[in-house]
C-alpha cells in the first residue's frame, strides 16, 4: 500500500484535482473540509461529488471548522465560480459525510498511523491548528505536513498575502510553531511551475475521457481568472503541492528557513521569511520545481478513464 495521507481541503476547482491526484498517488485515508474558498456547503458537496466521480466513494469525508479562528475572511467565487466548480450544475452526490468531526478524525488517524501519517494541507490551516490545540502531541506522530500557502511578496488576496494564510493567519502561525516537519509550497512557485498553459489545456479538452471532461468543467472559471491576472493558463497550487509531496525529486530547489506569519493590520496573512536563518528554521520552503513532470503525471491520470 501507498503512503498514508489525509487531504485537508476547502474544495473548489483545483482542490478537486488535488483530491484526484492524492487518491491515485497515495493511500488517501480521508478528506477533511475547512472554511475557505467558497461557501461551506458547496465545498462539502464538491468534495463528495468529486470522490464519486473519481470512483473512490469509499474515501471518507470529515467536516471540520466552518470558519477561521478569528472568523474574518471572504470567499473567492470570482476565482472558482459561485459553487466552486465553475458553476457546473452537476448531479446531487449520493455519498454523505462521516459523523466523526474532522479534528477528531485527524487526531485518531495520527494515532492509528503513528509516525506514518502525512497531512496534505492545501487550504487554510484551521483544522490542523485545532487538532494541535486539542492534543499537541500530534506534532510528534505526524510524519510530515505539506502546506500550500504563503507568498514571498506577490500576494493573491491582498498585496502581501496569499489566500490560505490570509484566511487563517493565526492557524498558520500555530501550525508553523508546533514542531511539525513542514514543507511549504508558496504561491509564486505554483504560479511558475503549476500552470496548465493553453497548449496543455487544449490537449486535455480533446482527450475525451470522463476525467478530462471533469477537469475542464471544474477549472474553466479558474482558467479565466488566472489569465485575467496575467498568467499563461490556469494556476494549480493544490495539485502541484500534492504532486511534489508524492515525487520529492521534482523539487529542484528548496531551503530550510524560519517562516513566520504576520497577524496585524494591512499585512495580515503575510509570510515572513528569514533568508539568513540557520538553526531556528521551522520549514523547508520550495523555490523551484519540475512543472513538466507535474503536467505529464496529471495528463496520464486524466487519460485513465
Ligand atoms: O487566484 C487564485 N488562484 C488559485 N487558487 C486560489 C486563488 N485564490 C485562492 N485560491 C485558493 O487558495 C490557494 C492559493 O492561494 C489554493 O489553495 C486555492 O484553493
Amino acid at each position: 500500500m501507498g503512503r498514508k495521507v489525509i487531504l485537508d481541503s476547502d474544495t473548489a476547482s483545483d482542490d478537486t484535482i488535488a483530491i484526484l491526484l492524492s487518491s491515485r498517488l497515495f493511500d488517501l485515508l480521508g478528506v477533511t473540509i475547512v472554511a475557505g474558498n467558497v461557501d461551506y456547503d458547496s465545498q462539502v458537496k464538491n468534495c463528495l461529488f468529486s470522490l464519486e466521480y473519481f470512483r473512490c466513494s469509499d474515501v471518507p469525508v470529515f467536516l471540520g471548522s466552518k470558519r477561521p479562528i478569528m472568523g474574518q475572511w471572504r470567499t473567492v467565487p470570482e476565482v472558482h465560480g459561485k459553487n466552486g466548480l465553475g458553476d457546473w450544475d452537476y448531479p446531487e452526490p449520493k455519498k454523505i459525510p462521516e459523523k466523526e468531526d474532522a479534528v477528531d478524525a485527524i487526531l485518531r488517524l495520527s494515532r492509528e498511523y503513528d509516525g506514518e501519517l502525512e497531512v496534505l494541507a492545501i487550504s487554510p490551516l484551521t483544522n490542523l491548528a485545532l487538532a494541535y490545540l486539542k492534543d499537541p502531541s500530534i506534532a510528534t506522530r505526524v510524519k510530515k505536513v505539506w502546506i500550500m500557502g504563503g507568498a514571498f511578496s506577490r500576494g493573491n488576496t491582498t498585496p502581501f498575502a496569499e489566500f490560505n494564510f490570509w484566511v487563517d493567519p493565526e492557524a498558520a502561525k500555530i501550525v508553523l510553531d508546533a514542531g511539525f516537519d513542514v514543507t511549504i509550497v508558496p504561491w509564486e512557485v505554483t504560479e511558475e511551475y503549476g500552470v496548465i498553459d493553453t497548449e496543455t489545456w487544449k490537449k486535455i479538452e480533446t482527450m475525451g475521457t470522463k476525467l478530462s471532461e471533469f477537469f475542464v468543467r471544474a477549472n474553466r472559471t479558474l482558467r479565466d481568472f488566472s489569465i485575467s491576472q496575467g498568467n499563461p493558463g490556469s494556476v494549480h497550487p493544490d495539485s502541484l503541492t500534492v504532486y511534489l509531496a508524492y515525487d520529492n525529486s521534482s523539487v529542484i530547489e528548496s531551503r530550510r528557513l524560519r517562516v513566520d506569519i504576520e497577524t496585524c493590520s494591512k499585512t495580515r496573512g503575510g509570510m515572513i521569511v528569514d533568508w539568513y536563518s540557520k538553526e531556528n528554521a521551522n520549514a523547508e520552503v520550495v523555490l523551484k520545481a519540475d512543472g513538466k513532470k507535474f503536467r505529464d503525471t496529471l495528463l496520464s491520470i486524466l487519460s485513465s478513464f
